[in-house]
């Protein structure tokens, strides 16, 4: 993503859990990046981090959405922090029918950690949603292994031992560097 301008309009589509409230970050990051940003955010939780998080955001005079489908008609590209690796079973609303709007949208789509719908073993059930690009935070998940499209590698949050542990190796410990965030849609085909 580049930085945008005021008349880049960002949908952000926002989940019950905790990928959601990757998504509440991922908006005021946005505005800030300089992108016109819209929250679609149905299934609110009363937990103090989620409400400091809306504070912010209104703060910003950002605007919350119900009519899904209306904002992303006026959109120019929409985020997914919909479901993460907590979810599973079949898709419940209103979520079912966003899911099945972003199967068949034009605008690009960037998710976060994982495609919502996809299980964060097994990847994408079939006819899931098909992001333009993936954001994997900490370390890809099993399920997006077969993933094509561009791939970040987000938060350099896993410390040398853990990673040792479980036999993984980030960019960052092979490149060092301060970036936050890095291309590895390569990487994994390697
Ligand atoms: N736990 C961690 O260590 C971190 C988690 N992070 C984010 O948190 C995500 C995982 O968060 P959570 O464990 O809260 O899980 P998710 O946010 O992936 O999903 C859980 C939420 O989705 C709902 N849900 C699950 N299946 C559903 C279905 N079939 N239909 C409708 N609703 C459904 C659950 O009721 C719950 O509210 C990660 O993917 C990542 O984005 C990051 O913020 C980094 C740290």
């Amino acid at each position: 993503m580049t930085n945008g301008n005021n008349d880049t309009e960002a949908l952000q589509s926002v989940g019950p859990g905790n990928n959601g409230g990757d998504g509440l970050v991922a908006a005021r990051h946005l505005f800030h990046f300089g992108y016109n940003v819209v929250v679609y955010y149905p299934k609110k939780t009363d937990k103090p981090i989620y409400q400091n998080l809306q504070k912010q955001l209104h703060a910003l005079h950002i605007s919350f959405v119900d009519d899904f489908t209306g904002a992303l008609s006026k959109a120019d590209v929409v985020i997914d922090a919909i479901f993460g690796f907590g979810f599973n079973g079949n898709v419940r609303a209103p979520f079912d029918t966003v899911l099945d709007v972003l199967k068949n949208v034009k605008i690009p789509i960037a998710a976060v950690d994982i495609p919502s719908g996809w299980s964060v073993e097994k990847g994408d059930p079939g006819n899931g949603i098909k992001p333009d690009l993936l954001v994997s935070l900490s370390a890809p998940k099993r399920g997006v292994e077969k993933y094509t499209g561009k791939h970040f590698l987000g938060g350099r949050f896993v410390p040398p031992d853990l990673a040792d542990e479980m036999g993984f190796n980030t960019p960052w410990k092979s490149h060092g560097g301060t970036e936050q965030c890095v291309d590895i849609s390569q990487w994994l085909k390697l």
